[in-house]
């Protein structure tokens, strides 16, 4: 599609000019706060399968100068919600080294980073294309970051990010487990109905947001928020990708569903 940005003339402010669902209702993130939540208990934990990937097998790691990527393999699935999903990628929204750049906030609270492995309905759909435009077609478990901790897991990716410093470029990764990018809690989540982060913000995403953060090493987070560009190797002014998270959106009278009660 057309070219959009998180900051200036096609920045966020501007993208519902070329993409008019941005303009829309339902849209993502949103500041989840407590007096809009309310407690259900036929939240299940929820539960990856086949997250565990071997490293024979090799993942597409690639930087789209929107954000960093990494393909996955659609028999990776989540079970515990409505309905059967399958993965398709994982990203990351950031920052700077000393500008916080998660995309949901709590209560106010926003953290270093956020991770969103993104999944469609694959029950009901064939594939993510056909998927990503249907009011039950998505599912994105995201992941709030913080600094602290070194975590082994995030290197199994971030080890490569020099090899993606440009938009378009891409490297083949060994697989890993992916289950260790996420908090070691599952059944501790908001639930909220919403919307792609990104152009074209379609309506189609149902949140989960698990309550506990992961941490990487401030070293980590440096690679994360420094080592790439959104312009390409060959343009002669290097533009840092850094800040592409979208601003808050209205909450729109939604409910957000937790699956905890203190
Ligand atoms: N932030 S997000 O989770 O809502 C999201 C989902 C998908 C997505 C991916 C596959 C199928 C369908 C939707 C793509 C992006 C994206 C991020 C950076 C640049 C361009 C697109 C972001
Ligand atoms: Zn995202």
């Amino acid at each position: 599609g057309a070219e959009w940005t998180y900051t200036g003339q096609y920045g966020v402010q501007h993208w519902h000019k070329q993409y008019p669902y941005c303009g829309g209702v339902f849209q993502s993130p949103i500041d989840l706060q407590t007096q809009l939540m309310k407690y259900d208990p036929t939240m299940a934990p929820i539960e990856v399968w086949n997250y565990n990937l071997s490293a024979q097998e090799q993942l597409t790691l690639g930087n789209n100068g929107h954000a960093v990527k990494l393909s996955l393999p659609s028999r990776m699935r989540i079970s515990g919600l409505p309905r059967r999903y399958s993965a398709t990628q994982l990203h990351f929204h950031w920052g700077s080294p000393t500008v916080p750049g998660s995309e949901h906030t709590i209560n106010g609270k926003r953290f270093a980073a956020e991770m969103h492995i993104v999944h469609f309905n694959s029950d009901k759909y064939a594939n993510v294309s056909v998927a990503a435009d249907k009011s039950d077609g998505l599912a994105v478990l995201a992941v709030l970051i913080e600094v602290g901790e070194f975590n082994p897991a995030f290197d199994h990716f971030l080890k490569f990010i020099n090899g993606i410093k440009y938009r378009d470029q891409r490297v083949q990764v060994p697989a890993f487990n992916v289950r260790d990018l996420l908090p070691s809690q599952l059944d501790e989540y908001y639930r909220y109905d919403g919307s792609l982060t990104t152009p074209p913000c379609y309506p189609s995403v149902l949140w989960t947001v698990f309550r506990s953060p992961v941490t990487m090493s401030h070293r980590q987070f440096l690679s994360l928020s420094t080592a790439l560009y959104s312009s390409r190797a060959q343009e002669s002014v290097p533009m840092p990708l850094n800040g592409n998270y979208r601003t808050l959106q209205k909450p729109d009278h939604r409910t957000i569903m937790v699956s905890f009660l203190d």
